[in-house]
């Protein structure tokens, strides 16, 4: 008897950036499902394409958890959206939230790409001109980074209660340098802190890589990614978390359209509104 499988045309799309994309992640689709969220209508992330919400059993399940960094523990994302509007301002364009949607979270070429071509300004401007553009204006700004409302509370909180906690952040090594000058204390109770540009970490999110990656290097070595949970903000890393098989807490901006909340677990308007209770861990005491 024969047998065929019938693919959406979303599904089919989704196999074949795979295919392009991620070979070693291709591989693990079939058996996941996952993949075929990886992407969607017009290259962008999806929120139609959402995974089922984790059951109450898996979040009590709940053991390690791994911080985003840009726009979830640091008030960096802002910096970005002003060098942008700065640069396309010379072109007569404006940025929009619905561009900054598809470049935040990303490896930075990655989303230099995804800038120059959506605006139509890349017989113009490269996506590598518009990082040396762009870069003089960021290294000004990120020695003012600022905490997200909460990050202290919950990243100090888990530290304290012995639940193992790491950074997984598309920045690469010396932006990540600049933003966090003024807040090692915070950093350092991170049992590790993989970047974009790790060896491991071949593609950006939404690419599981870097999620899988930091799975790898707690303590006793790899955690099941079931027991993981993910803290993001944007689009591509919600979806980079699922596609790792982890769970994940989104914490939005509000200007972000509500579509691309549907794929993450939980969403919450900031980590203040964040209850360790409902995924097992230990209950807040202040
Ligand atoms: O959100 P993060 O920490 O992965 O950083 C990604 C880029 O550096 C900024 O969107
Ligand atoms: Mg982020």
């Amino acid at each position: 008897m024969k047998h065929s499988i019938i693919l959406k045309p979303n599904q089919i799309f989704g196999l074949i950036l795979c295919a392009t994309q991620t070979p070693r992640s291709v591989v693990k689709s079939f058996s996941s499902r996952r993949q075929l969220q990886f992407q969607s209508r017009r290259a962008s992330v999806s929120a139609k394409m959402a995974n089922p919400t984790v059951n109450d059993s898996a979040k009590k399940s709940i053991t390690h958890v791994i911080f985003d960094m840009d726009g979830l523990l640091l008030d960096t994302e802002k910096f970005y959206t002003e060098v942008q509007e700065i640069i396309l301002s010379r072109f007569n364009k404006t940025f929009d939230w619905s561009l900054k949607a598809k470049m935040m979270g990303k490896k930075a070429i990655e989303a230099a790409r995804v800038f120059v071509e959506e605006t139509g300004i890349s017989d113009s401007l490269s996506a590598e001109g518009f990082l040396v553009e762009r870069e003089a204006m960021l290294q000004s700004m990120f020695p003012t980074s600022e905490l997200m409302p909460g990050a202290s509370r919950l990243v100090k909180h888990l530290h304290a209660t012995g639940v193992p906690i790491c950074v997984a952040t598309g920045s690469h090594k010396r932006h990540f340098e600049l933003k966090t000058q003024r807040h090692g204390e915070i950093f350092s109770l991170m049992h590790h802190i993989v970047m974009g540009d790790d060896p491991e970490v071949k593609q950006g999110k939404p690419s599981p890589d870097i999620f899988l990656a930091a799975s790898r290097r707690f303590e006793g070595g790899s955690v099941d990614p079931s027991k993981i949970l993910v803290f993001e903000d944007a689009p591509s890393g919600v979806l980079a978390a699922k596609n790792a098989g982890m769970s994940v807490v989104m914490v939005p901006d509000p200007r972000l359209d509500s579509s691309f909340h549907e794929t993450a677990d939980k969403v919450v308007t900031s980590l203040l509104e964040f209850d360790p209770i409902e995924w097992g861990l230990p209950p807040f005491t202040d």
